[in-house]
């Protein structure tokens, strides 16, 4: 293509606005512009780079036996009041009216969609398995939409949903679904890593995640530096793993603490180490307030809360509302002495504290010598907290390290939750009408592009691998008032074009060093300069990606470039 035709806007400066790497090169380079917040077009590069990032996943998805559809974006809100998710999803989900003033949902996911669609379309188990999938956008209206397409409102998602009559069955799709994942992040030359995951609101069982590893990623995923031992900080298990240490317990005593609120201002005035204190953080959930007792220099792990009590809504209660209840600010609360009302659950790691202090309820005073069990009654103990680096690995080999992700892929094994909701049921091998068992698995399709910018970008431009380059060659003329120069670069743009290779000839009359620059951003690999040395019968090569530059002769342009293409 000739550059001069083409809609490419490079900037010299970037919208403030754009805080992280990909935003910002994906704008300076022309590949999308924003419309609204969270709402991006895609042009001509960006949409090209787009399709092939899709033809990969296209391809891998077909290899692992699901079959593409097209759902509607579109959703009666029947369906979704069918599930309750109408009424528990807040305002991310995205809702219209149509001129007949019916309610409707803008797709968000296609759980509803596809389970209605299966259960008027299959009645049998000899239909069974199948997986369905489709490349679509999603819109979700996101509190706050930022770092451009790693968080938009409407944007590009791979969403498949399998459907099967036993577990055994589930299992094997999505493992051959997670190989599929694992084909496609490696052919996106991606640094990514399966991670255990919590299902969310999608209850089920088993679930990973695809997490990109990057400094702006926002999930913080808990791995171990020996094995392949990955998690989701939200899901990393922590093991019961203290013991109760030789001290005498002494008499438990209440003490002034005047206008001392925080762990480390208790512990530093009361003497004693931040794990000496117990930490009381009062939480509603379902409504009902639970009061959860945790180390002092640990933290609670809300996401294991809520497994624990298998609850749709965990949130922490409001000061006045704990103060209503334990007669006390937040500062001040303990577990010694509370109102039956309130139920109280503690980390493993609490029960092998001696002499610890927590607050006593009461504005100022905290107890010292608190010993469990004598102080005070716990419904249970449970793994509460959140894994820490060095802790052990929940696998027993080697120790816990932090690292960001970015998720661009999350499969779920979902049961049979929505069948059961939206009475979508098969015939069994008995006759017998049973639900479907399904497993959903999403790929960020858009996110996963700027994924790929995030881990190849650098300060001058973008740095495509190379199955999803927009282009192979990058041509530049650098003199179009040249005749003869313009002659032999049209003359190798029609031979490098015949030899099978997709060209962006930059043939506008800009001056080089735009030329050179609008080339780092735009991202090519192979970057060919018809200069000076034309008239010798050489032009100019360089490497984006290694930087590397060298004279080539024009008589042996094309055996170069196989050599190239033999080394990709
Ligand atoms: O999307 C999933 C599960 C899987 C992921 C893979 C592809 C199929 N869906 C989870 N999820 C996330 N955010 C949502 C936001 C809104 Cl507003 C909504 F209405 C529903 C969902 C929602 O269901
Ligand atoms: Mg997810």
């Amino acid at each position: 293509m000739r550059q001069s035709n083409l809609l490419i806007p490079t900037l010299r400066e970037v919208p403030k606005e754009a805080e992280i790497k990909s935003h910002q090169l994906l704008l300076k380079a022309g590949y999308i512009r924003k419309l609204a917040s969270g709402v991006y077009n895609f042009l001509p590069l960006g949409k090209k780079v787009l399709r092939k990032v899709e033809k990969i996943i296209l391809e891998e998805m077909n290899r692992s036996g699901a079959q593409e559809v097209q759902m509607p974006t579109i959703q009666p809100a029947e369906i979704w009041e069918a599930t309750g998710r109408w009424y528990t999803m807040g305002g991310e989900l995205m809702r219209l009216k149509d001129r007949h003033n019916r309610p409707f949902a803008l797709g968000a996911t296609h759980e509803e969609v596809v389970t209605t669609l299966v259960k008027d379309e299959v009645t049998s188990y000899k239909k069974l398995p199948f997986t369905l999938y489709q490349i679509q956008n999603k819109f979700r209206d996101e509190q706050r939409p930022r770092f451009g397409l790693l968080r938009g409102r409407e944007f590009l998602m791979k969403d498949a949903y399998s459907f099967h009559d036993s577990f055994e069955s589930l299992d094997e799709t999505y493992q051959a679904l997670y190989d599929a994942y694992s084909r496609i992040f490696d052919r996106l030359n991606l640094n990514y890593r399966a991670v255990i995951a919590d299902s969310g609101a999608m209850g089920g069982k088993d679930t990973h995640e695809f997490m990109v590893l990057s400094e702006v990623g926002e999930d913080i995923i808990a791995y171990s530096d020996t094995s392949d031992y990955a998690a989701n900080i939200e899901m990393a298990p922590v093991a019961d793993q203290g013991e109760k240490p030789d001290v005498q317990p002494k008499e438990l005593e209440k003490v002034a603490t005047p206008n001392v609120k925080t762990m480390q201002e208790v512990a530093d005035y009361l003497g004693h180490t931040l794990a000496m204190g117990m930490k009381a953080i009062m939480f509603k959930v379902d409504g009902q307030f639970v009061l959860v007792v945790i180390r002092g220099d640990h933290e609670v792990n809300d996401v294991k809360l809520k497994n624990l009590y298998n609850a749709d809504i965990v949130e922490l209660a409001t000061e006045e509302e704990t103060r209503e209840t334990v007669g006390a600010g937040f500062g001040s609360l303990g577990p010694v002495k509370l109102p039956d009302a309130v139920d109280v659950v503690a980390d493993y790691a609490v029960q092998y504290l001696v002499n610890a202090t927590c607050g006593a309820n009461e504005d100022g005073y905290h107890f010292k010598n608190v010993q469990p069990e004598r102080d005070f009654h716990v419904s249970h103990y449970a793994d509460l907290r959140f894994i820490q680096e060095g802790d052990p690995s929940p696998d027993g080999q080697g120790t816990i390290e932090f690292a960001k992700g970015i998720e661009v892929g999350h499969i779920f094994k979902l049961g049979t939750l929505y069948a059961e909701k939206l009475g979508a049921e098969y015939l069994d091998h008995n006759g017998k009408s049973k639900p479907f068992i399904m497993g959903c698995y999403g790929i960020g399709v858009s996110r996963a592009l700027a994924a790929v910018v995030e881990q190849f970008g650098d300060e001058n431009g973008m740095n495509w691998p190379k199955e999803i380059r927009p282009f192979d060659i990058h041509l530049l003329n650098l003199n179009t008032k040249n005749d003869e120069q313009v002659e032999l670069a049209d003359q190798l743009y029609k031979q490098l074009q015949d030899d099978g290779f997709d060209v962006l000839y930059d043939d506008r009359k800009e001056r080089p060093g735009v030329k050179f620059n609008d080339s780092d951003l735009i991202g090519i690999p192979y970057r060919f300069v018809i200069g000076k040395g034309a008239s010798e019968g050489y032009i100019e090569f360089k490497h984006r990606q290694t930087g590397e530059q060298k004279d080539v002769k024009i008589s042996e342009l094309t055996q170069f470039i196989e050599q190239l293409r033999e080394n990709e």
